[in-house]
């Protein structure tokens, strides 16, 4: 099984290009059972949770090319299989995407119940009870989701009892071709669910208010293909800052959107950066200084990401003071901690909180995590720590990096794949 190997670096410095964002990509992909004519999307990244969603559509009986490493292609036309396996779903959550298109397509949908992960339980309560509300009979049998409607699922006014991106993102697929209108409200306002929804505009669906807490859908009889572009990955672009951050280095993240990342780039300031951005890069110079510690709390967006919490853990542990970083999003999403530990760093938690004493130099160590997060910042700890850093179990990473180790070579950090 492959690792990553890393050795202490100088302070990163160079131009990074930023991929498409796993997060919008996946959702973008299940849209594609909506459309009736080919759907091409570009500027997807090359990951593991991207092949799982080809293959997911494939076993649908989709044709799904791939002209080169950031495009793909979907016909639909050859879609007569409605079940999403255990197999396939296991391995990515997202699978469970694909429950609103097939349903608001077809009437029909078995999809195995996803089980809980590494960072929490993550039920699925908000995505049945929304189709529900919809006019979908819904039942759970031998692990798997067996949703049917008869006719077109019915446009409804749902409240979602919290802001959760998915159950948004499969809501708001569902909607596009239900019967009357849909408002969604308590809706979440992530980047990636604008994303979706300007492709789901782009594919003739009609949608207000997506980036809102409150998005209104008028569904249509059918929803053609089109060209759509994923928006760059946010959460890649943060990862090469604090890397560049705790090394006290200097980098441009090019194809970028700033936009996408205010709260995590006034982190960022807060923590000594200086920040300079574009309409499509983002430029961090720490001027060789020292981080000094910045206090986080995860919260839905435009709150600071439940997805940058770990990298901004590694942070605080190089940084100058004290600080405290609480959780509130995933219940079991601390799995860097003792990693991080045995690699020197002086943190503790107590509940949803992480405090943390930062101290100048960790220590180089085998390690690995269950997330993918957790092992990006295990990664860019290893550029920070004496000797050398082994991390295991780079799957994870796979899931959501892409050419993790490229990337970090072009700026100077000393990171190799090794079998
Ligand atoms: C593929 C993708 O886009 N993944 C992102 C998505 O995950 P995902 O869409 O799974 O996360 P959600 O926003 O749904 O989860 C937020 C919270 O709501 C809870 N919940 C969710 C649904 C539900 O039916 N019932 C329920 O209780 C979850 O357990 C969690 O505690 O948003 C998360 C929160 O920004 C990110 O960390 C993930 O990277
Ligand atoms: C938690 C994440 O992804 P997923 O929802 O695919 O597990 C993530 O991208 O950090």
């Amino acid at each position: 099984m492959d690792k990553l190997k890393i050795e202490a670096s100088e302070a990163l410095a160079g131009n990074v290009v930023i991929s498409g964002a796993k997060n919008a990509a996946l959702p973008i992909l299940m849209a594609g059972v909506l459309a009736e004519t080919d759907f091409v999307v570009t500027n997807v990244p090359n990951l593991r949770d991207v092949n799982t969603s080809c293959e997911l559509l494939r076993c649908l009986g989709a044709e799904v090319t791939r002209s080169d490493n950031s495009e793909v292609r979907i016909s639909t036309s050859s879609l007569d299989h409605f079940c999403a396996p255990y197999d396939l779903v296991k391995t990515m959550r997202a699978s469970i995407l694909i429950l609103g298109p097939l349903l608001a397509r077809f009437g029909t949908a078995d999809v195995s119940l996803p089980g809980g992960c590494a960072i929490g339980a993550r039920p699925v309560n908000l995505h049945l009870h929304g189709l529900e509300q919809m006019g979908a009979k819904i039942e759970v049998e031998e692990g798997y989701i067996k949703a049917r409607v008869d006719g077109r699922l019915k446009g409804a006014h749902i409240f979602m009892d919290m802001v959760s991106v998915g159950a948004t993102e499969n809501l708001l697929m569902a909607a596009t071709l239900a019967d009357g209108e849909t408002i969604i409200e308590n809706a979440a306002r992530e980047p990636e669910v604008i994303d979706l929804a300007n492709c789901l505009i782009a594919m003739g669906a009609k949608i207000e208010g997506a980036g809102t807490d409150s998005i209104r859908i008028q569904g249509v009889e059918s929803l053609n293909g089109c060209h759509y572009r994923v928006m760059p990955d946010r959460i890649e672009t943060g990862s090469f800052l604090i890397a560049a951050a705790v090394t006290r280095g200097k980098i441009r993240c090019v194809d970028a959107d700033p936009s996408t990342l205010e709260a995590v780039l006034a982190k960022l300031e807060d923590a000594g950066a200086t920040i300079t951005t574009g309409s499509d890069w983002i430029e961090l110079d720490m001027q060789g200084k020292r981080p000094k510690a910045v206090n986080i709390k995860t919260v839905p967006y435009p709150g600071f990401p439940t997805d940058m919490q770990a990298q901004f853990c590694l942070l605080n542990v190089l940084a100058e003071g004290t600080s405290t970083i609480t959780e509130t999003i995933f219940e079991n999403r601390f799995m860097h901690v003792p990693e991080l530990i045995r690699m020197g760093a002086n943190m503790e938690l107590e509940g949803n909180t992480c405090i943390i004493q930062g101290i100048e130099r960790l220590n180089g160590a085998q390690v690995m995590a269950t997330d993918l997060r957790a092992s990006a910042s295990l990664v860019i700890a290893g550029l920070v720590a004496e000797g050398t850093t082994i991390v295991d179990r780079i799957y994870h990473l796979d899931r959501g990096y892409e050419h993790i180790e490229d990337k970090f070579k072009g700026l100077g950090g000393q990171v190799v794949r090794v079998s």
